[in-house]
């Protein structure tokens, strides 16, 4: 039997991480504005149904991979404030993944957008 309050209450749990995050970190706020933005150039050039697909699929793996090492950050600061290397290599690598996306998500964006691009000039 599904226990519709722990879910319900599960994904108010979620939606006050995003919010929390989105209000205390800069790069989550530049990467969820960049996306609307993506987003809207996407909806004016008129993209295909399987355009869409990829740009979501990019958009909600950046988005997630920041909520991911956001999580890891504050993990690491809640066990310790003192400086460890260790500390150190885990936030470096969490925010190490967000970068490769990122520099990935860029690329295909590249590839996304350049057909549509040329076609509306
Ligand atoms: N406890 C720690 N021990 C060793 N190095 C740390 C520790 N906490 C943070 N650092 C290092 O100091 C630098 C700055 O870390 P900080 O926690 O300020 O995050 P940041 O990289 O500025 O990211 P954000 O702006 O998202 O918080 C990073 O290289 C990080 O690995």
């Amino acid at each position: 039997m599904i226990d519709w309050k722990k879910l319900f209450s599960s994904f108010g749990f979620a939606f006050t991480g995003i919010i929390s995050t989105f209000k205390s970190e800069q790069n989550f706020k530049i990467h969820t504005f960049i996306s609307v933005i993506v987003i809207i150039v996407a909806v004016a050039l008129d993209f295909s149904k399987e355009r869409f697909v990829l740009l979501f699929i990019v958009i909600g793996i950046v988005l997630s991979l920041e909520l991911v090492n956001t999580a890891i950050e504050s993990s690491i600061d809640l066990i310790t404030e003192r400086q460890h290397p260790l500390a150190k290599k885990a936030k470096d690598a969490a925010a190490g993944a967000v970068l490769v996306f990122s520099i990935f998500a860029v690329i295909i964006g590249i590839l996304l957008f350049i057909e549509p691009l040329i076609d509306s000039m």
